[in-house]
């Protein structure tokens, strides 16, 4: 659905001597009908130019991106116009205006489409009822809580019925329990609506709770991305650190310490008091814990075992593991 190659990205000062920014340095990215798709990195890293470019409110400096099969780089401006009602796209500070009413905002996004006034009634009061605030429709901006006013944003976003939803840290400015409540929507819209959704966030909630593919980006590149679930099996994925972050223990004495991940049916199976009866050992948990992921089931541990620890990784091994050392990087 979304196919991104070679992007680059770069802001030049105005004065004279100052130097070029790369934000975005040669990103490819694919995203498949349906699916959703986290990219996180710190401040800077250039997540939310990325995804500036993908619906061309920023034009990039090299690469293609293009949304649905069509290529946006080349369009003229009437068809990228046109080709952008398949992109919604939502924001950490709502953007409503607020001299309109809930009911007020969402025509807007059909009133410059061209939507005539009876159809708009009909789709805006079907588009809050999608959202669940069909009871606020003549509330103002300023009446809502921030919940209410991303859900604004939401239904505002969906009124061409795009299949692509941008979300420019959507969950940045709520509490968690709100946080939880747009996660649910979100989640339940791109089952119902096939919505493919491409987000930006420094939240490891959002990861966890809806993502199922996702990157790490650092000084406008991808350091790793592809499905969660892979991800947390790769050695040294900064990723698996963050969503399932370990303590810092790297020696025991008379034992080894190792890192063990697993996924799937291998998450909830009695894997470490198998290990212990059957090699007859004592297993230390240091640290760790299993989750339920929008991936899937998933868990990591830091465990101590006996000696060199090479019995106890072979039969982890052989049950699907992913064993790796602490200090090995990638
Ligand atoms: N309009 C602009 N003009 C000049 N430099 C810019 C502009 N927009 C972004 N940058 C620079 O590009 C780099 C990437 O910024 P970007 O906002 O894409 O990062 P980000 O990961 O989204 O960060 P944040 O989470 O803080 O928004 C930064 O160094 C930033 O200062």
């Amino acid at each position: 659905m979304i196919e991104i190659s070679g992007l680059r990205k770069a802001y030049r000062g105005k004065g004279r001597r100052d130097h070029e920014v790369v934000a975005v340095d040669g990103v490819d990215l694919t995203i498949g009908e349906g699916d959703v798709f986290g990219v996180l990195g710190r401040s800077g890293a250039g997540k939310s130019t990325l995804l500036r470019c993908v619906n061309m409110l920023e034009r990039p400096d090299a690469g293609t991106v293009s949304v649905g099969g069509v290529e946006l780089t080349t369009l003229s401006r009437r068809r990228l116009r046109q080709a952008r009602h398949g992109i919604g796209m939502i924001h950490q500070h709502f953007a409503l205006l607020s001299s309109r009413t809930v009911a007020g905002n969402v025509a807007f996004a059909l009133e410059v489409t061209g939507v005539p006034r009876a159809e708009r009634r009909t789709r805006v009061a079907e588009l809050l009822e999608l959202v669940g605030l069909s009871e606020r429709a003549d509330a103002y901006p300023g009446q809502l809580s921030g919940g209410q006013k991303q859900r604004v944003g939401i239904a505002r976003a969906l009124a061409a019925r795009p299949k692509v939803l941008l979300s420019d840290e959507a969950t940045s400015a709520l509490d968690p329990e709100t946080t939880d409540s747009i996660l649910r929507l979100l989640l339940d819209l791109n089952r119902r609506l096939g919505l493919t959704i491409l987000l930006i966030t420094h939240e490891m909630t959002v990861v966890k709770r809806i993502c199922r593919s996702a990157a790490v980006m650092r000084d406008g590149r991808f350091v790793e991305s592809g499905p969660v679930a892979e991800l947390l099996h790769r050695p040294g994925s900064e990723l698996a650190r963050d969503l399932f972050p370990l303590d810092d223990f790297t020696t025991v004495p008379g034992q080894t310490v190792i890192d063990v991940s697993v996924s799937g049916e291998d998450a909830d199976a009695p894997l470490l008091t198998e290990v212990a009866r059957e090699l007859d050992i004592d297993v230390r948990v240091l640290s760790g814990s299993v989750e339920t992921l929008a991936a899937g089931r998933a868990g990591r541990w830091r465990l101590g075992v006996p000696g060199d620890g090479a019995a106890a990784i072979h039969h982890l091994r052989s049950r699907g593991a992913v064993v790796t050392l602490p200090e090995e990087k990638p």
